[in-house]
């Protein structure tokens, strides 16, 4: 799909110094070493205790020489979104994932954010697909689904128009900015107008699941008789992009893969694999994106970033999937405990990204379709039939 005449690259890499985190590392090590020799040299009597100490600080010192290399040359990744359309012809598909698994412990409303928050990015509606997995087989959870996808109708050009940047709704709504301090009349009304709308969405998702049949009654016969743990397939498509308008919404459906008690179901990785599965005959897009229920998307040009990776010459060849990193809303101020896990995303992924690139972290990730199915970029060069 990459254009062979443009010259600009879509990504590069930048290898940044770190001088001070390196002489940091390194005095860590020479106390460390120091340590051992000193407990070699100076010691008694060598006993079982002094040999457990000494191996175990030998341990530490091995694991520290592996954080230390993995950390040495880290690097950034810069994307160039605006030269993207320069150089494909056209934007390929993308198809989203999104899991839920309990209805209690994953509220619906946490889902449909989630949803939300996919459904307006800024990309070509018609080439995304949302597939929502639910494995708890819940109607209340097709229901939310349902209703969202009406609210969807006004979200998602309300956050196009105004180029909204945080697009699930209660993030967007939340307490800090319940008010709109703006002088736009047009905006102002808009947003009431969207709040309002949310609030009732909210409400309306917020019901004893048990009244969810008498309100969708020939949809729901599906679900009668089911339970998580025992059901056949149920696949609904809520919204289709028929018309395959570019500025319309992206296509949702809604899958509760079959379900069996004595049969294994793998967790997420089992609901990963019939979201592929499923996917492939439905749209098959060439590129896969998988976010949980419980987060939502803070950049909405993300695909465009991922492409500029995927599609570029080079890592066409040699990038099989693109990882994100993660951030955590409502945690505490300085973040005392971590929760941001900075080491994980500022200095190891920095780092491996210099050595070779980023692990995959379980969500957040865009993979290659034809990598998934066990082909290497030459197995296409050589014309190579994908088989689903
Ligand atoms: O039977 C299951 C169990 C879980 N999930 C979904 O899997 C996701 C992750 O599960 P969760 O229990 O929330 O795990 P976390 O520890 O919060 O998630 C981290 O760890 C998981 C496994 O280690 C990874 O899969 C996730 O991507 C990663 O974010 C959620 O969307 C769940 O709804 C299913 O679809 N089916
Ligand atoms: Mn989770």
């Amino acid at each position: 799909m990459a254009n062979p005449k443009s010259v600009l690259p879509l990504y590069e890499k930048n290898w940044y110094k770190h001088t001070y985190k390196r002489v940091l590392d390194s005095i860590i090590l020479i106390l460390l070493l120091l340590l051992l020799g000193y407990r070699l040299v100076s010691v008694n009597n060598y006993s079982l205790p002094w040999f457990v100490a000494f191996m175990c600080e030998c341990w530490f010192t091995l694991g520290w020489i592996f954080t230390m290399s993995t950390q040495w040359n880290p690097a950034l990744v810069k994307t160039y979104p605006q030269r993207l359309l320069q150089s494909v012809e056209e934007l390929p598909a993308v198809d989203i994932f999104v899991t839920t698994a309990d209805e209690e412990l994953e509220p619906p409303i946490i889902t449909v954010n989630t949803v939300l928050s996919l459904l307006s990015l800024d990309y070509p509606s018609h080439k995304l697909s949302c597939y929502v997995s639910d494995d708890a087989c819940s109607p209340l959870i097709f229901y939310a689904l349902q209703q969202a996808s009406n609210f969807a109708k006004h979200w998602v050009p309300f956050c196009k128009k105004y180029n909204v940047q945080i697009r699930a709704p209660f993030r967007y709504f939340n307490d800090d900015n319940d008010e709109c301090t703006t002088n736009n009349e047009e905006f102002r009304q808009e947003w009431l107008q969207m709040k309002d709308m949310y609030e009732n969405l909210s409400r309306e998702i917020d019901v004893d699941p048990k009244s969810i049949p008498s309100l969708l009654e020939r949809e729901f016969a599906i679900f009668s008789n089911t339970n998580r743990t025992n059901h056949p397939a149920i696949i609904k498509v809520i919204l289709e992009n028929k018309e395959m308008v570019e500025n319309g919404l992206p296509h949702l459906i809604y899958i509760s893969r079959e379900k069996r008690p004595k049969q294994p179901h793998h967790f997420k990785a089992g609901a990963m694999n019939v979201l592929t599965r499923v996917s492939g005959l439905i749209t098959n897009a060439p590129f896969m994106l998988n976010v949980d229920c419980d987060m939502f998307v803070n950049n909405p040009k993300i695909v465009q970033h991922a492409m500029c990776i995927l599609l570029d010459s080079r890592g066409e060849k040699e990038v099989a999937f693109v990882q994100c990193p993660q951030q955590f809303y409502a945690t505490l101020k300085d973040d005392p405990f971590g929760n941001q896990m900075t080491i994980l995303y500022k200095y190891l992924m920095a780092g491996l990204a210099g050595l070779q690139g980023p692990f995959y972290g379980g969500t957040n990730c865009f993979h290659r379709r034809k990598v998934m199915y066990g082909l290497s970029s030459d197995d296409v060069e050589n014309g190579t039939q994908i088989l689903i």
